[in-house]
């Protein structure tokens, strides 16, 4: 392995956005562009490097933007120093230095390229920011799976995010949120522009493959994400039934809106074979990463078989990885939501599926499950009986605003329900075996619960 990837190799396995938590990347350099520095006299490279771990299956290719920089002038707070492939010279994480976030965002603003070996990296706007501005950029704090750079100075205000993980087509991120600001709708916020690419393609030895880069959007300052005003209020003891209920009638307008931006269908027997085989294949990641719940198995299986005995809603697209911290509470506006993404660790091609807009229900009634466990995991002293009584007024309260605005009468112990909400317990589980050990008791309580008593709200 040459210099720059060991370097590379070595300080990936530390970083959140890393796949293959506690095994080493087995990488391989797939190609490189360089954007323009605008830094003067400074000696000081802008290259973005794809890079492939081919010891995960399948490969994951990486997008990892990096300031190299003279070792005398580096400045980098030392945490973001990814380290020095050659005597005299220091690798820093682009998005924490500012020669990489201006030049990401000329790149949107202005819509240009940048070519690197059978690669190309094209920026593209919606004239919302004017391409003259060049505000400094922050990463945003917390966990997040890929990188955001939030430019707070610009007249409006953007955030781009950088994705970490690279997959061939448009992101849905993109392709939803866009859709909808385009619609009209306040529920999400305006789009700024995206840089999109052609990359060598991995699985063929010539070709190549197009898909999204980073997607830079209107930045709502100083607003709350949903996660915190819940912890907040049941850690209070406050009631959440309003809030709950609007984001159920908010949820409901994204879904109305989607269903009429983007094609729906009937639910095929291949589309619930489908929906089937992966509830199996989850249940089957979740027992090999957390074997206690191995003794949950042929219940499981059994609520996901009475999912599949009844009538299914036609199919659309959906957010797909719903819960509290991708919803913003904004003054005037209400709730508007982020991240159309999708599950980070589950494949690109079922993301972008039409599929059950039931998912979504079942992610954030997860959520305020998430609130009450994360508030018992902080204080054991906290009376648990106190906390679900907090989760079921806010789930009551969130389903009875989306059948209120969808015009349904979404009966909360539908069997589908009940195994949309299994299965994001169990990809919990494994989210939590591999990202945060000592949080993978909130979802194993929720398998023990739903297991035992199915399709129930509370
Ligand atoms: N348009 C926005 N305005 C304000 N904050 C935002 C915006 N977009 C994202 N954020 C903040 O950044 C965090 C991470 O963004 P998100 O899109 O969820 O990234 P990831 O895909 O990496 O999880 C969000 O939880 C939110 O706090
Ligand atoms: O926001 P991401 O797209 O990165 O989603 C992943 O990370 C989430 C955690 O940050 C994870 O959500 C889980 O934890 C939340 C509390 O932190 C909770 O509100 C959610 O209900 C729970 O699923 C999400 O599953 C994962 O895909």
């Amino acid at each position: 392995m040459d210099s720059t990837l060991a370097c590379l190799a070595a300080w990936m396995p530390r970083q959140r956005w890393y796949a293959a938590k506690g095994r080493p990347p087995s990488l391989r350099l797939v190609s490189w562009w360089d954007l323009p520095s605008h830094e003067a006299g400074a000696d000081v490279r802008v290259r973005t490097f794809l890079v492939a771990d081919e010891g995960a299956l399948p490969t994951v290719l990486y997008q990892i933007p990096v300031v190299a920089r003279a070792t005398e002038t580096v400045t980098a707070d030392p945490a973001h120093v990814i380290g020095s492939p050659e005597p005299g010279t220091v690798f820093i994480d682009g998005p924490f230095d500012p020669a990489y976030t201006s030049a990401l965002l000329q790149l949107v603003l202005r819509g240009g390229d940048a070519f690197g070996p059978q690669t190309v990296a094209v920026g593209h706007h919606t004239g919302l920011v004017a391409s003259e501005e060049s505000p400094t950029g922050r990463v945003v704090t917390g966990e997040q799976s890929n990188t955001s750079v939030i430019y707070a100075d610009a007249r409006i205000p953007v955030i781009c995010k950088v994705y970490r993980q690279l997959h061939g087509g448009f992101n849905p991120d993109i392709e939803l949120q866009t859709a909808l600001a385009d619609d009209g709708s306040p529920r999400v916020p305006r789009t700024i522009g995206w840089v999109e690419g052609t990359w060598p393609d991995l699985a063929t030895a010539h070709g190549t493959v197009n898909g999204s880069l980073a997607f830079a959007q209107e930045f709502l300052p100083d607003v709350d994400d949903a996660w915190r005003a819940a912890l907040l209020s049941a850690a209070r003891g406050v009631d959440f039934h309003e809030p709950a209920f609007a984001l159920g009638t908010a949820t409901a307008e994204v879904h109305l809106a989607l269903g009429h931006l983007f094609p729906t269908r009937p639910a095929s027997p291949a589309d619930r074979r489908d929906t089937a085989a992966t509830w199996a294949r989850r249940l089957a990641i979740a027992i090999a990463e957390v074997p206690e719940i191995a003794e949950r198995r042929e219940a499981a299986e059994s609520v996901y078989h009475r999912a599949l005995e009844v009538d299914w809603p036609p199919l659309q697209r959906i957010h797909g990885d719903y819960h509290l911290g991708q919803v913003l509470e904004v003054p005037g506006r209400g709730w508007v939501l982020l991240d159309f993404e999708g599950e980070p660790m589950r494949p690109m091609l079922e993301r972008i599926r039409p599929d059950l807009a039931l998912r979504d229900v079942a992610g954030m009634l997860r959520s305020f499950d998430y609130v009450a466990g994360s508030l018992r995991l902080d204080d054991p002293e906290r009376s648990p009986q106190t906390m679900r009584e907090w989760a079921r007024g806010a789930r009551q309260a969130f389903v009875s605003g989306y059948a209120a605005a969808t015009g349904t009468t979404l009966d909360p112990r539908h069997p589908l329900l009940a195994a949309l909400e299994l299965d994001k317990a169990v990809y919990e589980a494994t989210y939590e075996a591999r990202n945060r050990p000592t949080w993978v008791a909130i979802p194993l309580r929720a398998i023990a619960r739903l297991v035992e008593r199915p399709a129930a709200v509370a």
